[in-house]
């Protein structure tokens, strides 16, 4: 099925499957139209101030709240306790793979880190999903936060209450806190989901940058209502406090035939990064490189920035191109859609993932380093790569799960081993 976007972000969207079924001039009619039910959710406190404020109104087929408790739903390696001691130790992981056995989105969320506190909304839990199979009667969501996800390998399509969007690898998906989706596959699927518990992502301010560039908000696409009337035994299931919870519900709760707001799913195609570099010389903070960024309180100092290093044009003069050497006092949890990073020579693969936390020092491997500082400094395309950060204000802890893995390289370390020491005359 063909499906069809709306532009733009953050915008004010209007959107009916059916035409007439929105309300106009009003949220909250006496009559709603075909006895539709109006619903707000809301992502922001009701007194946020404008710029910040996101909330959306609803008109259902049935009100959400008509269903029965929740209870205890097991899937235990989706959390929000990051219980492995926290360590200054570099950590690298190959790739997780997907089960064999039929696993849908939901029980193939797998928790590798994650900071903050999620009682606090602040911070943000770390997650692969490796699935294989459709969601079929389940609708998920996440009180928890907003999930980023970036998938690896396969389309997802993400059928939402409010419209369908398919996200492969190379774009991005943004689904709101509390919003209820579905996930559809086309195979074995692999991807990163950072869940933001902090505040909403949104686009970086651009500075002397000026009024264009790094992405730009046109891009951003959004999808129209498109509803499923399914009388059909539901199991919704939700994350809580770092806890799943699931409720039998006795229809589909995708059942939103309009809906109007701010806050809703998008995706975004990498592809269309206005990526931004020197063209004289030196290596720029990667801060240049921020698609979008979850403020914390403190100015300048995010909660979580999600950060691309994509394919580009390198023309810096007498300058080591690749990543310097570094520590930095936040923290940088990367991974990578396809391609090779030019810091990593080998070692970080597709799918693949690794953890510098504040103050770690961590940079070019011995192999890339030599690579760079031999280099003929003509320009130079790097293509075919799609490497990402997640980096936050807060230490990332890795979780039992990721540690004890064998996917976790023993020998990480190795890689910075052997650099020849600097000669003085
Ligand atoms: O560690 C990394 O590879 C990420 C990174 C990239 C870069 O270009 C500069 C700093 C930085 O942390
Ligand atoms: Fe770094």
């Amino acid at each position: 099925m063909d499906l069809r976007y709306q532009t733009g972000f953050g915008a004010h969207f209007a959107t009916e499957a059916v035409a007439g079924a929105l309300p106009v001039g009003q949220n909250s009619p006496q009559h709603v139209p075909f006895g539709l039910y109006a619903e707000q959710i809301s992502g922001t406190a009701f007194t946020a101030p404008r710029h910040e404020n996101r909330r959306s109104w609803l008109y259902r087929l049935r009100p959400s709240a008509g269903h029965g408790a929740y209870k205890p739903y097991v899937q235990p390696r989706l959390t929000s306790v990051f219980d492995a001691p926290v360590t200054p130790n570099r950590l690298r992981w190959d790739p997780i793979e997907i089960p064999a056995v039929p696993t849908d989105f939901v029980d193939g969320l797998v928790t590798l880190a994650g900071n903050g506190d999620v009682a606090a909304q602040a911070g943000m839990g770390v997650h692969l999903y490796l699935a294989n199979a459709s969601m079929t009667n389940r609708v998920f969501y996440d009180a928890d936060g907003e999930l980023l996800i970036v998938p690896q390998q396969g389309v997802l399509t993400l059928v939402t209450e409010m419209g369908r969007l398919k996200a492969g690898p190379g774009h991005i998906a943004v689904i709101p806190r509390g919003v209820r989706f579905r996930v559809e596959v086309d195979g074995p699927s692999r991807g990163y989901v950072c869940e933001n518990y902090g505040a909403a992502l949104r686009l970086p301010e651009l500075g002397p940058i000026g009024s264009n560039g790094l992405a730009n908000p046109r891009d951003f696409e959004t999808p129209v209502a498109a509803f499923e009337d399914v009388d059909a035994s539901t199991l919704v299931i939700q994350k809580f406090q770092g806890s799943l919870w699931a409720a039998e519900w006795d229809h589909s709760p995708l059942d939103v035939v309009a809906w109007h707001g701010n806050l809703a799913p998008y995706r975004y195609d990498l592809a269309r990064f206005n990526t931004i570099n020197t063209v004289s010389y030196d290596h720029p903070d990667p801060s240049i490189f921020t698609v979008l960024t979850s403020p914390s309180d403190t100015p300048g100092t995010a909660n979580v920035d999600f950060v691309i290093f994509p394919p580009r044009w390198m023309v810096a003069e007498h300058t080591f191109r690749p990543p310097w050497f570094h520590r930095n006092v936040m923290s940088e949890f990367m991974g990578l859609v396809h391609g090779a990073y030019d810091a990593k020579e080998g070692g970080f693969a597709p799918g693949g993932a690794s953890l510098h936390n504040c103050m770690s020092d961590h940079g070019p491997d011995v192999a890339s380093h030599r690579k760079a500082t031999d280099a003929d400094l003509g320009p130079h395309k790097i293509e075919n790569t799609l490497a990402f950060m997640f980096e936050s204000r807060w230490v990332i802890a890795p979780t039992k799960f990721a540690l004890e893995h064998r996917a976790l390289q023993a020998d990480y370390d190795a890689c910075w081993d052997g650099f020849p020491k600097a000669r003085l005359p």
